[in-house]
């Protein structure tokens, strides 16, 4: 059975006077992979901080599984793993250091983490580099350990937010699979937020932002059908009259 995993309701956010997100409404459905998908600018990052608490609401409810996040703070953000745009890894600690870290704030015990550890790090074929400092890792590794990291203490809902900044096609690519992988075989719901069309798939979910607003929000292929183009690209070129974004 789908449940509603994240709901946002009515939200408005600005920095001083200028507006980052316009009366934004929509409902997630658990377990499928749910790409956020705006130019530079759009609101992705903003809405972000919003659903991880970054940011506070200024006004409308964000819901996860029905719980206010203004209610239920503590129990909303346990259902989160949260890899943000800007690697927050320590480079000088090892891989196995720093997810150790993470296990530990989120109150596991050693025996526990040791085991959550290994599974994640096979996931994502890094199990023989968690004794490797991170800084010695390219940049798609250091991805892979932050996606396990953001999984380790089994979140229902996984928030990227354009987690392939920096990496090259073929890791972008691979980042972009395994994800997908993720989404499809453990259920998991997920948020990926980007501005490269090319990472959304036909049956992605995909909500369409521009200037903090939501124009589109279905499956790619519905998008496309409903405005009679021929691909995304075309519909998101269509929808933002932003024909170079469309290109990138
Ligand atoms: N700290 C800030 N102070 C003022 N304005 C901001 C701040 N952060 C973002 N903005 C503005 O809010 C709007 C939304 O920005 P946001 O970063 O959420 O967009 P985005 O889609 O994530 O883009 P990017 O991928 O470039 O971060 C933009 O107009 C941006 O200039």
């Amino acid at each position: 059975m789908n449940t509603a995993s994240i709901e946002v309701e009515n939200v408005r956010f600005h920095y001083g006077r200028r507006r980052a997100l316009d009366d934004i409404t929509f409902t997630l459905v658990s377990g499928a992979f749910n790409a956020l998908l705006g130019p530079n600018g759009a609101g992705k990052t903003t809405l972000f901080g919003l659903i991880t608490r970054l940011l506070s609401l200024q006004q409308g409810d964000i819901r996860v599984d029905g719980q206010s996040m203004s209610k239920h703070p503590a129990r909303v953000m346990r259902q989160l793993g949260v890899v943000f745009q800007q690697s927050t890894l320590d480079l000088d600690l090892t891989v196995a250091q720093n997810l150790h870290y993470h296990a530990a704030l989120h109150g596991m015990s050693r025996v526990r983490a040791r085991e959550r550890i290994q599974v994640e790090l096979e996931r994502f074929a890094m199990a023989d580099r968690a004794g490797e400092k991170v800084r010695k890792l390219n940049g798609g590794h250091r991805r892979r350990v932050e996606v396990a990291r953001a999984l380790l203490h089994e979140p229902r809902i996984l928030l990227l937010d354009e987690p392939t900044v920096g990496l090259d096609p073929k890791t972008r690519r691979e980042l972009n699979d395994h994800v997908h992988e993720l989404s499809h075989e453990q259920g998991l719901t997920v948020v990926w937020a980007t501005h490269l069309i090319d990472e959304v798939r036909p049956d992605d979910n995909v909500i369409i932002i521009h200037e903090g607003r939501i124009l589109a929000h279905a499956s790619s292929h519905e998008v496309c059908r409903d405005l009679g183009s021929p691909d995304l690209v075309s519909a998101f070129a269509h929808l933002t009259g932003d024909v170079e974004a469309a290109a990138l």
